[in-house]
C-alpha cells in the first residue's frame, strides 16, 4: 500500500535531475547576459507580509508553519513579492535600474497535483525602468530563452491588466459577478458570457466591449487596430499604444513571429498594472512562463519603484523541452594497482578539459561512453564497438574530441 510519505517523496530520477540542472544553467547563462544578478528570498517568511498586501496569494493558499514562539509563518509563496519589499526598503531613487533573477522554490496548495505543493521557478525581476523598451527587453529575454532550450514552436501571449480592469470598473457588479465575467473570458466561453451579459443592467457599448474581448485575440496589430475602434476611453487607447510600441520594439529583436495579443488575458495575481505575458507551448495547456509589471507593488512599501518580471515553471521546461546532449561526457579509466598512478594522472588530465571521469578497478563491469585502458607504454579507448590504440594521454584527448565531432 502506498504510504503518505511515499506520495510526498521528491522525484529521484537521474535523468530528469541532470536534465534540470543543465537547463537552469541556461537560464543562468542567459538572465546573466541581459546584465541579471542572481538573489536568494528566504524559505520561510511572515504571514503578515502576505496578509497586509493586497493583490497577492489568497491565505487559504499558503503552506504555514509555526516557529517555536508560536509565529505563524509560511513557506515562500510568491517571490516577487519579497524582492518589491527588499528593494522598496532601500532604494532612493526611483530611477535607479536594478535586474535580478533567481532560481527557487516556491509554494502553493493550488499547484494542482494531490500533495505537490512545490514548484521551482527561475525568473527575473527588473526594477527602475517604466518605458515599454523595457517592457519589450523583458519579453524578448523570456523569447530568446525559450529559443536557446531549442523550443520551435512557442507563443508568447501578451495582454494587459489594466484595460481589462478598466473595463470592469465600468459595470457596477458584484465581486463575485466580476470572477464570473473574468472566468467565461478566461474560457472564451462565448455562449456562457452572453447570457451572463445579457441579464446584467450595463450600458449597451460596455457590454459590445465585453462581448468582443475573447475575439481581441492574434496578430498584434491587426488586434489593436480592432481594439481602437471599440474601446471607450482615450486611456484606453493609450494602453493599446503602448502594446504596439511593445510589439515594433519587439519586431527590432526578430522576435515578433511568436508574440500573440491576447485582450482576454487574465492572471489571477492581483499586483500586475500594465502589461501582462504568458509564454505556451505546442500542446501544453498550461503556462511556462508567466509575468508582467506591477508599478503599484512597491507603494505598498513606501516606496514608489517600477518593475516588470517574470517567471518560468522549471518542472514544465524540463518535461517538455527537447532532450540536451550531454556536455559532460563519461569517461572510465580502468587501472589495477600496478598503474594507478598512471590511471590518476589521466583522469587528471581530462577533467582539467572538462570531462566527467570515473577511475575504476579492472576488476569491476562499468558502463561508461569511453572506456579506457592503461597499457605499459599507451593507452587502449573503447568507444562504441572500436578501440583506438594512442601513445599519450594528449592524444587520447584529442580522438576524444575528434569523436565528439570537435577538433
Ligand atoms: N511571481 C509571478 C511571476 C512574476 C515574476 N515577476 C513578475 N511576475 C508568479 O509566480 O506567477
Amino acid at each position: 500500500m502506498q504510504s503518505y510519505l511515499d506520495e510526498l517523496k521528491p522525484d529521484v530520477n537521474i535523468t530528469s535531475f541532470k536534465q534540470k540542472e543543465y537547463i537552469i544553467q541556461k537560464l543562468r547563462d542567459r538572465f546573466m547576459s541581459y546584465g541579471y544578478q542572481q538573489i536568494q528570498t528566504p524559505a520561510f517568511e511572515p504571514y503578515d507580509l502576505y496578509t497586509t498586501v493586497t493583490g497577492t496569494i489568497h491565505p487559504d493558499d499558503m503552506i504555514k508553519v509555526m516557529d517555536p514562539s508560536g509565529r505563524v509563518l509560511v513557506l515562500r509563496p510568491d517571490i516577487t513579492i519579497p524582492i518589491t519589499q527588499k528593494v522598496a526598503s532601500y532604494v532612493n531613487h526611483q530611477s535607479e535600474e536594478l535586474r535580478y533573477f533567481y532560481v527557487l522554490d516556491v509554494y502553493r496548495t493550488t499547484f494542482n497535483q494531490q500533495h505537490d505543493y512545490e514548484k521551482t521557478q527561475a525568473g527575473i525581476e527588473f526594477f527602475g525602468n517604466e518605458t515599454a523598451d523595457s517592457d519589450a527587453e523583458v519579453i524578448a529575454l523570456a523569447n530568446q530563452t525559450l529559443l536557446d532550450l531549442k523550443f520551435k514552436k512557442f507563443t508568447i501571449e501578451i495582454g494587459h491588466a489594466a484595460f481589462f480592469k478598466e473595463i470592469l470598473e465600468m459595470v457596477s457588479i458584484s465581486k463575485e459577478e466580476k470572477q464570473l465575467l473574468k472566468q467565461f473570458i478566461q474560457a472564451k466561453n462565448i455562449p456562457g458570457l452572453e447570457e451572463f451579459l445579457h441579464h446584467l443592467e450595463i450600458e449597451e457599448s460596455v457590454k459590445e466591449l465585453i462581448q468582443e474581448i475573447p475575439f481581441l485575440y492574434g496578430e498584434p496589430l491587426k488586434v489593436i487596430e480592432k481594439a481602437k475602434m471599440l474601446s471607450l476611453t482615450k486611456s484606453m487607447v493609450e494602453k493599446l499604444n503602448r502594446i504596439k510600441a511593445i510589439y515594433e520594439t519587439l519586431s527590432s529583436y526578430g522576435y515578433e513571429e511568436h508574440v500573440i495579443l491576447d485582450l482576454g488575458l487574465i492572471n489571477h495575481m492581483e499586483y500586475y498594472s500594465d502589461v501582462i505575458f504568458q509564454g505556451y507551448i505546442e500542446n501544453i495547456g498550461k503556462p511556462i512562463l508567466s509575468g508582467g509589471r506591477y508599478d503599484q507593488l512597491a507603494n505598498q512599501f513606501h516606496s514608489s519603484i517600477p518593475a516588470i518580471g517574470f517567471a518560468f515553471d522549471v518542472d514544465l521546461l524540463v518535461n517538455q523541452s527537447p532532450k540536451q546532449t550531454d556536455t559532460l561526457l563519461n569517461c572510465t579509466i580502468q587501472y589495477n594497482q600496478s598503474n594507478k598512478e598512471k590511471g590518476i594522472q589521466t583522469a587528471q588530465f581530462l577533467r582539467k578539459h572538462n570531462y566527467s571521469v570515473t577511475l575504476s578497478n579492472e576488476q569491476q563491469k562499468v558502463k561508461s561512453k569511453y572506456i579506457i585502458m592503461l597499457n605499459k607504454n599507451s593507452y587502449t579507448l573503447s568507444y562504441q564497438k572500436d578501440s583506438y590504440e594512442v601513445k599519450s594521454s594528449n592524444e587520447l584527448l584529442k580522438i576524444i574530441q575528434k569523436l565528439e565531432g570537435g577538433n
